[in-house]
């Protein structure tokens, strides 16, 4: 929690003036019971009652101001918490922004998620928490055995017992829940994993008829919370009717030895009311400081997970900020790779000693089975991993020198998953450049074949597009998709498998379309189809991250047994040798 300190630095105003406030309800409070015993001692045994009146107007006034205290320290501390909150929300989100794909598949979506939501609340409570109670509770405590020492030191001796105890029994809590609440934490980003799984893929899981067994999974991981929660419910429970015990016992103690001290002509009846009552602040304050315990144990493991994520240092790193200077002659490939080697998190090569060079304007096709390296490898044009031998190259410079925007602003790429955002399709097409007219808009998704059932939306352009784009179908989304990558007119434009949802003919108006309208550009089309690049200008061959094959379709048919099976395995042999 220390380490997040940083996200209060605003807020120092408030972190001095709440506690302060509460510092001065509590020395109020500490006040009470000495009128109390005053108002016993003087007012009532004299039978005086306009003392006791007027001590009475005392104590209310007494109240009053603890009352005006409390809130301008309740209103501190929520102007700080929340504010932190936002604070640590924000660099959170930022931060993840700026990490890597392989950091990203390390934490994963749901404990990020869990994080964000969940984790920085509890340490917002913490800190609320911390401004209203951490001060105020020490003191009344040191406070009232001081008091208690004021009216009888030997008798505050029960006082300093009481509250050794009840503290031991607080660290005991204490370091027992800790590790148990880092643990539900683990476990509520299971139940994250799992019920975003289940609600994402519902649609496969009632193809399958898997709800029952899905319904187990979920059932499990909740039951795992629950005992869990159990737990760490327990060691709570014990907290309280432990603090109960000691402090009863302690004012058994003082009634008990303060009668002996009143009887024998030591102490007067007004100060065992008094000791009594500090005793009960006590008592109050120590169970606040459980709470306050528990509290902090839950914030001090949230803080622990956020601190990891905002520790965790992006693998991919931009070198520089600056546009640096390009070589766009007709001799310098659009992209090369030389002798480039990447694995995921150290592991077994997914990709091995791979050669190539695309020239620019051209249209390469990659194909291979499935799990050969074909995303792998252009993840790698992007930068969204670094290559773990050799070099990516794009217009003669090494992806490495680029800043991210210059790089990335001149690929287009359409992944395999085809996500639209919320909105309407016009926001969605205007996602890279808001100035896009309805004109290019139209023109794109023409291209994209996906203007005739646009066009039929009534609706048009206007059309709600829901989270994820689920009220269209596959093929739509993928056109939709496509449409929005070629709206930026990037020079490079990467499809990822992105013809898969379309029926053959769509396929073959879509690449028609496409080549006519995206000459300027260089495209990659990864495919498992053959027909789809067929007429590319290069086609790669890949095979278990290897480079099996490369060169134009005919020469592959000569040269390369993998391309040959491929395309023999789903085209007659007169359409693979037009
Ligand atoms: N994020 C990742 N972390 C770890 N391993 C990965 C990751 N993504 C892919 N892999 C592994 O890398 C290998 C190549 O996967 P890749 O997605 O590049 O194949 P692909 O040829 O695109 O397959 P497909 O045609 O099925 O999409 C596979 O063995 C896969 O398990």
């Amino acid at each position: 929690m220390i380490k997040l300190r940083r996200f209060l630095k605003d807020y120092k105003k408030e972190c001095i003036i709440g506690p302060l406030c509460k510092l001065f309800e509590a020395i109020l409070e500490l006040i009470v019971p000495l009128v109390m015993a005053d108002i016993i001692d003087n007012g009532v045994t004299n039978g005086d009652k306009g003392y006791v009146l007027r001590m009475g107007l005392v104590m209310v006034a007494l109240a009053a101001a603890g009352l005006l205290s409390a809130l301008v320290c309740q209103y501190f501390a929520s102007k700080a918490s929340q504010g932190f909150g936002t604070k640590v929300r924000r660099a959170l989100f930022s931060h993840i922004n700026s990490l890597s794909h392989a950091e990203l598949d390390k934490l994963g979506t749901p404990s990020l998620i869990t994080r964000i939501t969940n984790d920085v609340n509890q340490s917002q409570q913490m800190v609320a928490m911390t401004i209203r109670l951490l001060t105020r509770a020490p003191f009344i405590v040191i406070g009232s055995i001081i008091m208690a020492m004021t009216i009888s030191v030997r008798m505050s001796i029960i006082f300093i017992i009481a509250a050794v105890i009840i503290g031991l029994i607080l660290y005991f809590v204490m370091t027992k829940s800790i590790p148990i609440f880092s643990l539900i934490q683990k476990k509520l980003d299971k139940i994250g994993l799992v019920s975003r799984e289940n609600l994402s893929g519902n649609r496969v899981i009632r193809a399958f008829s898997k709800q029952k067994s899905e319904k187990e999974r979920i059932d499990n991981s909740t039951e795992d919370l629950a005992a869990t929660s159990i737990r760490i419910s327990r060691l709570s429970a014990l907290l309280n009717p432990a603090t109960y015990v000691v402090t009863d016992v302690a004012i058994i103690a003082i009634i008990w030895f303060g009668g002996i001290n009143v009887d024998a002509g030591n102490m007067q009846t007004g100060d065992i009311i008094a000791l009594v009552s500090y005793m009960t602040q006590i008592l109050l304050a120590m169970i606040v400081v459980a709470n306050l315990v528990l509290l902090m144990t839950k914030g001090s493991a949230s803080a622990a997970r956020i601190n990891e994520v905002l520790e965790t240092e992006p693998s991919v790193k931009e070198t520089t900020k600056e546009i640096i200077s390009v070589n766009t002659d007709e001799n310098t490939p659009k992209i090369a790779f030389d002798n480039v080697s990447f694995s995921y998190g150290g592991g077994d090569d997914e990709l091995s000693k791979i050669s190539f060079e695309i020239k620019r304007g051209s249209t390469v096709g990659i194909i291979g089975g499935t799990g050969s390296g074909k995303s792998t490898l252009i993840n790698l044009i992007p930068r969204f991993y670094d290559v773990t031998q050799g070099s990516v190259e794009v217009d003669g410079r090494n992806v490495k020198d680029y800043s991210f925007k210059q790089l990335r602003k001149q690929i287009g790429i359409v992944p395999q998953q085809s996500i639209l955002f919320k909105g309407t399709i016009r926001d969605n097409m205007k996602w890279e450049n808001p100035d896009l007219s309805d004109e290019d808009i139209i023109t794109a998704l023409k291209n994209a074949q996906a203007y005739e059932f646009v066009s039929k939306l009534p609706m048009g352009l206007d059309s709600h597009v829901e989270q994820g784009g689920k009220n269209f179908s596959g093929g739509q989304r993928q056109r939709l998709c496509i449409a929005r990558a070629i709206a930026a007119q990037p020079k490079v434009l990467i499809l990822d498998d992105s013809f898969s949802a379309l029926d053959f003919a769509t396929d073959a108006a879509l690449r028609k379309a496409l080549s006519q309208y995206t000459h300027e550009m260089t495209v990659i089309i990864v495919t498992q189809r053959c027909s789809t690049i067929m007429n590319s200008d290069l086609i790669l061959v890949l095979d278990d991250g290897m480079l099996v094959g490369k060169g134009t379709h005919k020469e592959l048919l000569k040269d390369c047994e993998t391309y040959k099976e491929i395309c023999l395995s789903q085209l007659s042999k007169s359409e693979v040798e037009v």
